[in-house]
């Protein structure tokens, strides 16, 4: 709940002009902010930083706010969060963890039985790749309304059900919004000129570091980038 309560003040944020949106904030915070009270609870007993875990909250608010194509929170009339440089890692790795697993385990309890032979066939062969740490590259082609973005959204939800990340990207922005936590590849993977094969992430970086740890990388609509940024990934 506190997931999709974070999403709706962003999306007011960005698309209702709300005329004191810090009042809201402030009012609605600790509603905002549950889940990750309760995970300091239990990390760091009653006694817990509270102002951490706002400008956790407000991190995630600013960034779904920026992947709309928003504004920062500074712009709504309060400081923005505090973004340490240092700890963009660990940033990095809460947001792209910021998954509910029970949602996702019913999601994945109730879909993947639907699967027909093909969906199944490709989601066993693409999970087992991941499970097993084999590496690997899996191009899903089939006929329009078939279900494909269906079955790439289970293959997300299978990876995350287990606190791994799974990275959803796609070529457009459109495309992007029916993938859940998508975004768009060229910003994701930071792509550089189109002529070359090269990503702007460099090694040892937090971004760097992000992707390394990922486990799967998904891109819906692969085939309407340039081959360069197909080569840059791979
Ligand atoms: N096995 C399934 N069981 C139930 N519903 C399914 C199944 N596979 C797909 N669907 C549904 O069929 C519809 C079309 O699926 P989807 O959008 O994934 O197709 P697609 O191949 O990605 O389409 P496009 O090529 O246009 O992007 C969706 O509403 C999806 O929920």
């Amino acid at each position: 709940m506190p997931v999709q309560l974070r999403q709706l003040f962003a999306i007011m944020l960005h698309t209702c002009d709300l005329s004191q949106p810090m009042q809201v904030w402030e009012k609605h915070k600790d509603s905002l902010c549950e889940d990750f009270r309760h995970t300091a609870e239990l990390m760091d007993g009653p006694v817990f930083n509270s102002d951490l875990i706002y400008n956790n909250a407000l991190i995630i608010i600013e960034d779904i706010v920026l992947h709309m194509g928003g504004n920062h929170l500074s712009f709504f009339g309060k400081p923005g969060p505090q973004r340490q440089e240092q700890n963009g890692f660990a940033q990095g790795l809460f947001r792209d963890r910021n998954y509910n697993v029970a949602e996702l385990t019913e999601l994945i309890e109730t879909n993947v039985p639907r699967l027909v032979a093909d969906q199944r066939y490709a989601f066993d062969s693409i999970m087992s790749t991941v499970h097993e740490g084999r590496g690997g590259i899996f191009f899903l082609d089939a006929a329009g309304g078939t279900g494909k973005t269906f079955i790439l959204n289970l293959l997300l939800a299978r990876v995350r059900m287990d606190n791994k990340i799974a990275m959803a990207v796609a070529s457009s922005g459109i495309a992007a919004i029916l993938l859940k936590g998508g975004r768009t590849a060229h910003s994701t993977i930071n792509l550089m000129a189109t002529d070359s094969p090269m990503c702007g992430i460099k090694r040892g970086t937090d971004q760097g570091n992000l992707l390394k740890e990922t486990k799967l990388i998904m891109w819906d609509k692969a085939t309407m980038s340039h081959k360069r940024a197909l080569e840059t990934v791979d």
